[in-house]
């Protein structure tokens, strides 16, 4: 069987997702030590106070010292840097991993920096929330939702299978995938979805003849989830966006397409190729509810019917 423990796992960066991961391994107990390397004051004494790590070095360098696990969980642009400052510190056959929302530059920034005697592993969480900082994680965050890793053929088959029995711990689902195709699955599921909810948000913000108060006001449950998106990190999306330059732009030309035959239709008033898109993309919501992906909400006993048709006006 596939050992789980590690000596010591190294946090480089301590914010919702190193904290998360710091208590989620500390529940299921997958490391005798838990570090972390945090930039500020603030961040290693919150991280301490809060009981998930051992040790909180200012210095990474220091922090990756005699650790067999290290996991970078800080925003993508600022990898190369911390890569280049750890490299020649790092523990020989230790595994390096990261959680960054962003494959493919991850793997050109930290990749040249790593010595052959170490197995990395570029890796994505696909779960978080809107939240920043040490005090945000929680433990359960990880449970049931998918941890994408992509090797590239670049790590010994053992340390994948041991990388993935950490997070199966911390109750992820692993999949393995290409590190570009990463980059474009993610693009059209979460960064165009983060793009879309900053921009509807910064343009009501603008408006000149709705008030902000009217905005806030009024704002109906749609609007309401795109501000919790709109709320997310500026520097870590800032980074997610500058280092997934090619698959966001291909994804936002198409989605600038659809946009426009949708405003097509309503200028037509084509009620029934709005109908049909609307049906299509309402069997997608059922899908990812059937896979589990989300909590079903209560139907209050709302008939639906597959045979309504579009009004003509
Ligand atoms: N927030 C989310 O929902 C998810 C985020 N991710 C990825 O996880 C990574 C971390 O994100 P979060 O934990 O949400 O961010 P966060 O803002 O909560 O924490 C980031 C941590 O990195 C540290 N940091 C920032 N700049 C640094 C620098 N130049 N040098 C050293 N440390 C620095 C901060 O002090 C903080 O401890 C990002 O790469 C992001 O793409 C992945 C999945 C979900
Ligand atoms: O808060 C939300 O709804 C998210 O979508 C969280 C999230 C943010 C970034 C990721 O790479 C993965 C998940």
């Amino acid at each position: 069987m596939t050992e789980v423990k590690f000596k010591r796992l190294a946090l480089i960066g301590i914010g919702l997702i190193g904290s998360s991961i710091a208590r989620a391994a500390r529940k299921h107990k997958l490391a005798d030590e838990i570090v972390c390397a945090a930039r500020t004051a603030d961040s290693r004494r919150v991280a301490k106070e809060l009981g998930i790590v051992d040790m909180a070095f200012e210095s990474p360098a220091d922090a990756v010292k005699g650790a067999d696990l290290v996991i970078f969980c800080t925003p993508v642009g600022t990898y190369e840097k911390l890569a280049e400052q750890v490299g020649s510190s790092l523990e020989k056959g230790a595994i390096v991993t990261d959680v960054g929302s962003v494959k493919n530059t991850v793997i050109k920034a930290i990749g040249p920096h790593m010595p052959d005697y170490v197995d990395f592993i570029p890796g994505h969480p696909v779960a978080g929330t809107e939240k920043s900082g040490p005090a945000a994680g929680f433990a359960e965050l990880f449970i049931n939702r998918w941890c994408i890793l992509t090797p590239n053929g670049q790590a010994s088959e053992p340390a994948v299978e041991r990388l993935t029995a950490f997070w199966t711990a911390m109750g992820s689902k692993v999949e393995i995938m290409d590190a570009e195709h990463h980059d474009l699955v993610l693009a059209i599921t979460s960064h165009i979805p983060h793009l879309i909810a900053y921009n509807i948000v910064g343009t009501a913000d603008d408006l000149e003849d709705v008030t902000q108060s009217e905005v806030i006001k009024y704002s109906a449950g749609g609007f309401r989830d795109f501000t919790r998106i709109a709320a997310s990190d500026p520097t870590m999306w800032r980074d997610v966006f500058l280092h997934n330059k090619d698959a966001v732009l291909e994804m936002l030309g198409r989605f600038t397409e659809d946009l426009t035959a949708l405003q097509r239709a309503i200028r037509r008033d084509d009620g029934e190729t709005l109908f049909n898109i609307f049906s299509r993309t309402r069997a997608i919501r059922r899908q990812i509810i059937d896979a589990g992906q989300e909590t079903p909400e209560p139907d209050f006993g709302r008939v639906h019917t597959s045979d309504e048709t579009p009004k003509k006006s």
